[in-house]
């Protein structure tokens, strides 16, 4: 009876509340990879009111338990606010392991798999060259320029939908609606996702905050789901839809939209899809704080867009082979800052044993992508952006050397949209260290202004908005911008 109550390793916590108070608010990752440390394990335990949470620090163990045992290791936790009262249950990320998720995931990859992507590459490529024209238009909005053109590709593909050069309202209910999935993936936030009970207050009571706050952001996160989605299939009804990944979907299930919910499987396919390339932001973003930390890395990577592209024309997915160095920025990028250096927590689903440790039904499991990424062995001075480390010495990319593909998450549930995710890296980041030089901003009494490397987020490593210096990168660039936007790909 002992050793089925056997646990990993993990840090003491208190009575009844556990381990409540030991992950810190922010920068969690780093806290467990202390405690892998401290322990010597690479799977940890912790507890907090009851639910247990097991932490796995190495490739190995996450590969033993997220694709060797996926069957147990492929639901998701559940939480009141986020999937009862604010709508969330469409997003399909967050989704319990069944029949649903599988018909959701299938839809979504149907369009996402690698071999599909290449039906995307124009979009992205107009998308990129957009971008480089918008940062040499207004370089001090980099930010709002890098969320514009993500959120414009998506919905070109997803929807059909062309946004205007300025904002457009759609933008604002994807800002909104990720927004708030930021919220309520602060994990512990809400009392009533430990107290379910509490649900059923009325709206008025005084501790009912909470489904205040549901009830403002419930019409905002459907509005998300629903509006681009709705004008898609009104437009179809006309005859009139442009062709996309929605109005693909709509044609193939027409018959069955009103049979087992299709309808709403269509909705969170398509919502969730919309809502995931916000990641993109945060990684373009983590790419501009790169090069003004590296400028090396930066110059070299131009000298490689130079000697392969020129300068008379922009770089295009074509180019992908012939640019080893850019395909090593992306790898070291994705490696050095994750966006999602926790990836997002598993649930089990059965009583199971790793090693002699019991992990029982209901564990909350995550795969600490951070430590995986920055493991020394893996890749020795793993502070440090360096690109050279994907390569031979010829300047090939190493196939020796580990993808950090664990930056996109873990067995059944890792991300479908990775295929889609680096291309648009690959299209916007050659084009943008094409046309770009990015720097440190100097401020007007000539001191050099430091960007922080700060998160917005528990969940995602979201930069909080930075400063950066961004100058065309020869004389005629703008031109050379201007001609290949009417021409893409
Ligand atoms: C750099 C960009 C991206 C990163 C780092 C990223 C990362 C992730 C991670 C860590 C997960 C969770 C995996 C797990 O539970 O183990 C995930 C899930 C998901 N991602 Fe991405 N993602 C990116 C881009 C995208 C894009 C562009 C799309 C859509 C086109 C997308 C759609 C999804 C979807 C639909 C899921 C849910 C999968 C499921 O639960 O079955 N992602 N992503």
């Amino acid at each position: 009876l002992k050793k089925r109550h056997r646990f990993p390793p993990g840090p003491k916590g208190l009575p009844i509340i556990g381990n409540l108070l030991d992950v810190p608010e922010d920068y969690h990752w780093l806290t467990y990879t202390a405690w892998s440390r401290q322990f010597d394990s690479d799977i940890i335990h912790l507890e907090a009111l009851g639910q247990h949470y097991f932490v796995i620090s190495s490739v190995d163990v996450a590969k033993d338990i997220f694709e060797g045992r996926s069957q147990l290791y492929s639901d998701k936790p559940q939480t009141v606010m986020l999937h009862e009262l604010t709508g969330g249950e469409r997003n399909f990320a967050m989704m319990a392991y069944g029949d649903s998720w599988r018909r959701h995931r299938r839809l979504f990859h149907q369009h996402f798999r690698l071999q599909n992507v290449p039906a995307y590459h124009d979009q992205i490529a107009k998308g990129a060259r957009n971008l480089a024209q918008l940062l040499l238009q207004s370089p001090d909005k980099f930010g709002r320029h890098i969320r514009h053109v993500v959120g414009a590709v998506i919905l070109d593909t997803m929807y059909g939908i062309e946004v205007a050069p300025d904002d457009d309202e759609r933008m604002e209910h994807l800002e909104r609606a990720v927004h708030i999935f930021m919220e309520l993936g602060q994990a512990g936030g809400f009392l009533v996702d430990f107290i379910p009970a509490l649900k059923y207050l009325p709206t008025w009571f005084p501790g009912a905050a909470f489904k205040r706050q549901a009830m403002e952001w419930k019409p905002q996160v459907d509005a998300m789901y629903e509006i681009s989605y709705n004008e898609v299939k009104d437009s179809m009804q006309r005859d009139q839809a442009k062709p996309c990944i929605t109005s693909a979907l709509l044609t193939a299930c027409w018959d069955d939209l009103d049979q087992s919910n299709m309808e709403e499987t269509l909705i969170g396919v398509t919502g969730t899809g919309y809502a995931g390339s916000d990641t993109s932001v945060f990684a373009l973003n983590a790419f501009v704080l790169a090069m003004m930390l590296f400028p090396d890395v930066q110059r070299k990577a131009q000298e490689e867009l130079d000697r392969v592209v020129g300068r008379e024309r922009l770089p295009n997915t074509d180019d992908r082979d012939s640019l080893p160095y850019i395909s090593a920025v992306i790898k070291g990028l994705l490696r050095w800052h994750p966006i999602t250096p926790t990836a997002a927590p598993h649930k089990s689903i059965a009583d199971d044993y790793y090693n002699g440790y019991f992990i029982p039904a209901g564990s909350i499991v995550i795969g600490n992508t951070w430590a995986m990424l920055h493991n020394e062995e893996r890749y020795p001075d793993p502070e440090a952006f360096k690109p050279e480390r994907f390569l031979t010495p010829e300047g090939t990319l190493d196939p020796h050397v580990p993808d950090p593909a664990e930056g996109f998450g873990f067995g059944r549930r890792i991300c479908p949209g990775r295929h889609f995710a680096q291309a648009s890296l690959f299209l916007n980041i050659s084009n943008v260290l094409a046309t770009c030089t990015i720097e440190k901003l100097v401020d007007e009494f000539g001191n050099v202004v430091e960007p922080t490397r700060e998160c917005t987020s528990r969940f995602f490593w979201a930069l909080k908005p930075f400063e950066a210096k961004i100058t065309p990168r020869f004389e005629g660039v703008e031109n050379l911008v201007q001609t290949m936007s009417t021409y893409t790909n």
